[in-house]
């Protein structure tokens, strides 16, 4: 609720002429039954024609009121709830661009999905509600009493008796609903994740025959989804019959003794008639409660789903002007570095200490799983180091600002290709880019032919994640983005390891002549050969540092890396039918 208000606050003029219309078409609600007892008591009983004429226009007038004030306000309603949406969305999204891959883990990106898009349409149906009727139902309930109680003392008190009795089951319904809705709300992000896996992985999932096993893993969770907001709902539907008995049962009482008044002279029809049409629009009101229940349940656990994420740290905000860029060197020093992710209890990483020079190449080996990636991404400081420290040029990376990724391009294993062209692909790497540029590029990485062999060149459009380019190609071009960076830092992951051998050995070869530093992650030997050092990784330690001829001549795993790979190769090559 905090969160609502802290947002509403900006549109305090709209909010304000909504409730103040909202109380007018309170007033006239509040006001007309009793203008229909004057009707009836001085005009229909007594036969006084002029009477019921002119209160009826009166009553119509109301009636007119009420409907524009009604329209107004809602229109003023709906632009503070989609201002405050509009508001909500766009600082989600700036605030998770702030978050460190940390957070990023800590919060699923379905989950993410959820809070940016049904949770905030969650809030705008509450904040619209609170605005037209959440007031209204309450308000009438008052003040509809204390108007019965002007016009008959005894029967109204009827009409209060059963009010607190119903007061206590909407609370207990409420509390009850709340976490209902909170649980409707965690089960919509697993269904969230089960599609988004099932559809990232659809390829996988038919080449595996694996449809019956996926439709029954979204079968389970979709199940559990409409089982708690089936039992949410249930809860909601059980109210109604409640209010109808006891509202039902009030009239009855109400008639009964309104009844005994009428012929004892202390009441007249129009009277009963009026306190009869408080308790039937109090009961409106009460049965408005469990649609506001309802909405209040959800919208606030929404609302705290967002604020959880609107108040989580930022690892770097965001800064409004882009900061002066520094000239980076490019070397890169690790000084006993340890690192561990979070709810885990072994070291990833343990005592790194190697230092690149600015123009050198490192390249880095090591076995499935020893901490070669994650090494990488500790140097544009994507996670935070644990212990130890990693400096680029004389600074450390956790005092840089922002710019020091500008001097950085990654090029990580899992490659991200976005919808557009080849063009805007590549130049997403740097907006400013030229064409002359983007084509250099292209051409280091060895793609260059091929985007110029397309019909339509640099402007041919990549499906979604890059669905018509093979594997290669994929690779290629994230290469060039990181390329017409022109980075002073180039960290490759794994990012050759589709090419043939020809094709990257033209790409490491271009990537030299760049002489930015460079630290390639790689499987093979082949790939890092030429690099002026290689460190090995065993089990997140450095195993051994050096050139290959040094590692070839003194260190035993190196040895055995080569020497399995060599065999392989000669086998693949000697087993490789001719042509
Ligand atoms: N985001 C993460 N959260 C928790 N643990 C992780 C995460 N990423 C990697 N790990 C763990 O850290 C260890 C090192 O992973 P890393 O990806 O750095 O290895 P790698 O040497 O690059 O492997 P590969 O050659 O298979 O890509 C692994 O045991 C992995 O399970």
């Amino acid at each position: 609720m905090k969160l609502l208000y802290q947002y509403a606050r900006k549109y305090k003029k709209a909010m304000s002429i909504a409730l103040a219309l909202m109380v007018t078409e309170l007033i006239v609600e509040l006001v007309q039954p009793l203008v229909m007892a004057v009707i009836i008591d001085e005009g229909v009983v007594q036969r006084d024609m002029q009477t019921v004429m002119m209160w009826g226009s009166v009553l119509l007038l109301l009636t007119v009121v009420a409907f524009i004030a009604g329209i107004v306000s809602s229109f003023f309603a709906a632009e503070v709830s989609q201002g405050v949406g509009y508001d909500v969305r766009h600082n989600l999204f700036e605030h998770i661009q702030s978050f460190s891959a940390l957070q990023m883990q800590r919060f699923s990106t379905p989950s993410l999905i959820t809070r940016m898009t049904g949770d905030i349409t969650q809030i705008q149906g509450l904040l619209f509600m609170l605005m037209r009727i959440a007031l209204r139902a309450p308000l009438f309930i008052i003040f509809g009493i204390v108007m019965a109680f002007i016009i008959h003392v005894k029967l109204a008190t009827i009409l209060v008796a059963i009010v607190p009795v119903l007061l206590v089951i909407m609370y207990w319904i409420m509390t009850k609903g709340m976490s209902l809705f909170r649980t409707v709300q965690t089960k919509l992000d697993e269904v969230n994740r089960a599609i988004r896996e099932n559809l990232h992985g659809i390829r996988l999932v038919k080449a595996y025959y694996r449809v019956r096993h996926e439709k029954s893993r979204f079968f389970q969770t979709n199940r559990s989804l409409m089982d708690i907001t089936k039992k949410s709902l249930s809860l909601m539907e059980v109210t109604m019959p409640i209010l109808m008995l006891g509202m039902n049962g009030s009239i009855v009482i109400i008639l009964w003794f309104g009844y005994q008044e009428i012929g004892q002279g202390t009441a007249q029809p129009g009277e009963i008639v009026a306190i009869l049409n408080y308790a039937t629009r109090i009961l409106g009101a009460f049965g408005v409660f469990s649609f506001l229940i309802m909405n209040f349940s959800r919208g606030t656990a929404s609302a705290s789903r967002i604020a959880e994420v609107l108040q989580s740290d930022v690892d770097e905000p965001i800064q409004s002007s882009k900061p002066e860029s520094k000239d980076v060197k490019g070397k890169i020093s690790f000084d006993s570095v340890y690192f561990s992710y979070p709810n885990t209890n072994a070291n990833t990483l343990r005592d790194i200490t190697f230092t690149a020079d600015p123009g050198q190449v490192v390249g880095v080996l090591g076995e499935t799983g020893s901490g070669k990636s994650t090494l990488l991404q500790l140097i544009p400081r994507l996670f935070p180091v644990t212990s130890g420290t990693i400096y680029i040029d004389q600074t450390n990376v956790n005092d840089q600002q922002g710019w020091f990724r500008d001097q950085i391009a990654l090029v990580p294993q899992e490659l991200h290709i976005f919808s557009g062209t080849i063009r805007e692909n590549i130049s997403w790497g740097n907006e400013e880019a030229t064409m002359e540029e983007i084509i250099e590029a292209a051409t280091d990485a060895n793609i260059h032919s091929f985007i110029a062999s397309l019909p339509d060149g640099y402007e041919t459009v990549v499906g979604q994640r890059g669905v018509n380019l093979s594997g290669g190609q994929k690779q290629r071009i994230s290469i060039a983005r990181a390329l017409v960076k022109n980075p002073r830092i180039l960290l490759l992951d794994d990012s050759t390891s589709a090419l043939d051998a020809n094709t990257e050995s033209r790409v490491l070869k271009a990537l030299n002549r760049r002489s930015c530093t460079t630290v390639i992650v790689a499987q093979k030997i082949s790939s890092v050969v030429d690099a002026d050092k290689i460190l090995l990784l065993q089990q997140g330690r450095v195993a051994g540092a050096g050139s290959h001829q040094q590692l070839l001549k003194n260190n035993e795993l190196y040895q055995q890396i080569y020497y399995s790979q060599i065999s392989e190769e000669v086998v693949n090559h000697v087993s490789k039918p001719r042509a």
